[in-house]
């Protein structure tokens, strides 16, 4: 089954408000008129604004990197769904390998953000991925299997129909080790079974896994050619204006 390709860029913590300006127009005008792909830009919260100001009329989507589920509160350092839809959010990563290790976010706490984003109606993006030692230890398709079931817990039918996945094998990223175009595609297949099993079948043939870790123009191709990878997650290369463009006209 064919799904659209998404391509998207996490700026990750970089960008000054006029970086941030240039860069998002760089990437609007190239990625205008492309009518078989989206192309969806994660800039920091303090930039959420000017850059979908920017982008204002063109068709790039907006994410935030990371959500709380409650609409407002007391909740120092987060940041609410209502918030980053006024600011032109559509969605928000979630999960991410860097939240899970670096700050410590469990299974329960990534649930939480999943269904607090869709029951505001944000689309997640739900990342996933093993370490090099879950890797080396054979680990992997339990440690993917752990995070898709604990993180998507209670998520309907209808609103799983809307979430996007993304693989990111930790030691892929930022290292410029990319997972080759077998491992990843070996990854996405198993996750995709996964999600019919505990969905249902065509639910799983719409979702769109999106594959990060080393990202690259030079790798973008091949890894866009496998059957189960709809998209990628883009980290450095997609602070760079001219990579990420030719990441997002991929062939
Ligand atoms: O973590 C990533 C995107 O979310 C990937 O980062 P790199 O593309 O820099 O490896």
């Amino acid at each position: 089954m064919k799904r659209r390709p998404l391509l998207a860029g996490n700026w990750k913590m970089h960008t000054t408000v006029i970086d941030a300006c240039q860069l998002a127009a760089a990437i609007g005008k190239c990625s205008a008129g492309l009518a078989d792909r989206d192309v969806l830009l994660a800039p920091p919260y303090t930039v959420l604004s000017e850059v979908a100001h920017v982008l204002q009329g063109s068709d790039v989507l907006i994410a935030s990197q990371n959500v709380c589920w409650e609409a407002e509160g007391a909740f120092t350092g987060e940041i609410s769904p209502t918030m980053i839809k006024s600011a032109g959010g559509t969605a928000a990563i979630i999960g991410h390998s860097e939240r899970r290790q670096i700050f410590h976010e469990d299974h329960a706490i990534i649930n939480k953000r999943v269904l607090g984003a869709l029951a505001f109606g944000l689309i997640p993006v739900f990342c996933v991925g093993e370490t090099l030692e879950e890797r080396e230890g054979e680990k992997t398709f339990e440690i993917l299997e752990e995070q898709l079931r604990e993180g998507l817990a209670g998520v309907s039918l209808q609103d799983m129909g809307k979430t996007v996945v993304a693989y990111e094998p930790v030691w892929a990223i930022g290292t410029g080790k990319t997972a080759s175009k077998e491992q990843a595609q070996e990854a996405h297949a198993f996750i995709r079974k996964l999600l019919a099993e505990m969905f249902e079948k065509n639910i799983a043939d719409t979702v769109r896994i999106l594959y990060g870790g080393s990202v690259k123009p030079d790798n973008v191709d091949e890894l866009m050619a496998q059957t189960d990878i709809d998209g990628a997650l883009v980290g450095g290369a997609a602070l760079d204006a001219d990579s990420f463009c030719r990441i997002i006209n991929f062939i």
